[in-house]
């Protein structure tokens, strides 16, 4: 039986990145960039006047100049114009060019304008480029914006669009199935007898999947059977990039999963893990596709826990995503006994900037209705088994 950390890191050292396509920049969003963004001119682009009102120049104002004479009128959208005099001005609107041989703005609220001159009637300060966006002020001309790995979310998809990427690179979505195994699962919608169990676990585990993007899932339900198994799985392996299935990987008579992947060509790489819940962990990996097969325990509290832990690290890391640890303090003292790593369902509380983590310790691995109120879990390592209140512990929201 290996630890929690050797069999995360077996895992992710079989991370293969996604291959890449090109998305519709409008139709990116939730997609996870493959390429980094670049600036393809100076942000702004040229120096861009910020308010309404007049673009004269500074050396007029120094000498005490209050009126000036308004030599045109200037919208956004138009090509840069000039200053004739140096002691007039054009009339000018935020988003427009400033002028050459202008350097500052005087915002129309401070102005009056009579017989096309326009009079300074309120105080201001001015100094060189008040009141102008300059050029490149922000970014230069191939800065780099975003960073390859990046979810977009609606503030990249302005700045893709803002450097005309019409087409940015994306990583692809891979196919992923989802399968439960079990004679005693029923659809949600069946006849349940009193020995029969709705299937619940495969719908979390395409619901977790679909919050962190990963929506292109297929669910299938296989029997006990050998030989079902057997020949599904071998059809499944084809058409889906990464498979997780639930249930059967125990030491019960009809769980049949481990003997069926390995009849398949997938190279189990573990199949047992120091935890609680989901010591039968299985990983493998089909050895002429490389495809990963999670084959995750079917208690309900397992399929969660450990479908958050291994499967949804794994497909971030394909896409360059970051891993972002996150911590909390424990708000009471906890005991664990067993010489196993302990993923502590919790609900979370925010006090003062700190996260506490408030145990909610389920009646067993099939007790997935205590989950309902706590926000993740935390990971109690195996070598300690008194966990003291304030203790700062791994918070794995769900
Ligand atoms: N002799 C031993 N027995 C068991 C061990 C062990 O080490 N030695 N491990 C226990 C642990 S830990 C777990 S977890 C379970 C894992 O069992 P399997 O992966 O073989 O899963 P099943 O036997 O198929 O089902 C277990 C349990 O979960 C329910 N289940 C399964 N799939 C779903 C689903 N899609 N939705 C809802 N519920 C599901 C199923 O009805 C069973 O009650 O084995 C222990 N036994
Ligand atoms: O995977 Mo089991 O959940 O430890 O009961
Ligand atoms: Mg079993």
């Amino acid at each position: 039986m290996i630890s929690v950390k050797e069999a995360f890191e077996t895992i992710i050292a079989q991370v293969n990145e996604f291959p890449k396509e090109l998305c519709v920049f409008d139709k990116s969003y939730g997609r996870v960039l493959a390429e980094d963004i670049v600036a393809d001119r100076d942000l702004p682009p040229f120096h861009r006047v910020a308010m309404d009102g007049i673009a004269i120049a500074l050396s007029a104002w120094h000498k005490g100049q209050k009126s000036f004479v308004i030599e045109g009128t200037q919208g956004a959208g138009s090509p840069c114009v000039s200053l004739q005099n140096s002691e007039g001005c054009w009339e000018i609107m935020t988003g427009a060019v400033l002028p050459t041989g202008c350097d500052c703005v005087i915002p129309v609220e401070y102005l009056k304008i009579e017989n096309n001159i326009a009079h300074v009637v309120e105080e201001i300060q001015l100094q060189e480029m008040t009141n102008v966006h300059q050029q490149a002020s922000d970014y230069k001309s191939g800065s780099k914006l975003i960073s390859e790995g990046q979810r977009i979310e609606a503030h990249h998809i302005s700045v893709i669009a803002s450097v005309g990427k019409y087409e940015v690179e994306v990583y692809r979505i891979p196919r992923i199935a989802i399968i439960a195994t079990g004679d005693e699962l029923v659809a949600v919608d069946a006849q349940v007898a009193p020995y029969q169990i709705r299937m619940s676990n495969t719908y979390a585990i395409e619901s977790g999947l679909h919050k962190h993007g990963f929506d292109q899932t297929m669910i299938f339900h296989l029997k006990d059977d050998k030989e079902q198994l057997h020949n599904k799985l071998r059809d499944i392996l084809q058409d889906f990039d990464v498979l997780i299935l639930s249930g059967g990987v125990s030491k019960g008579k009809y769980d049949y999963v481990p003997e069926v992947l390995d009849s398949l060509g997938v190279e189990l790489k573990f199949r047992r893990v120091q935890q609680r819940p989901g010591k039968p962990l299985t990983f493998g990996v089909h050895t002429t596709t490389n495809k990963p097969v999670f084959a995750i325990p079917g208690n309900p509290v397992t399929a969660i826990t450990n479908f958050r832990h291994y499967v949804v690290p794994y497909l971030n890391k394909c896409c360059s995503l970051p891993q972002r640890p996150s911590f909390a303090v424990l708000k009471s003292d906890f005991n664990f006994r067993k010489n196993l790593t302990y993923f502590l369902p919790v609900k979370i509380e925010n006090i003062q900037g700190q996260l506490v983590a408030d145990p909610c310790p389920t009646a067993g691995s099939g007790d997935y209705a205590s989950l309902i109120g706590t926000h993740g879990y935390v990971k109690l390592d195996a070598n300690t088994n008194y966990f003291a209140k304030q203790t700062l512990v791994p918070f794995y929201p769900w």
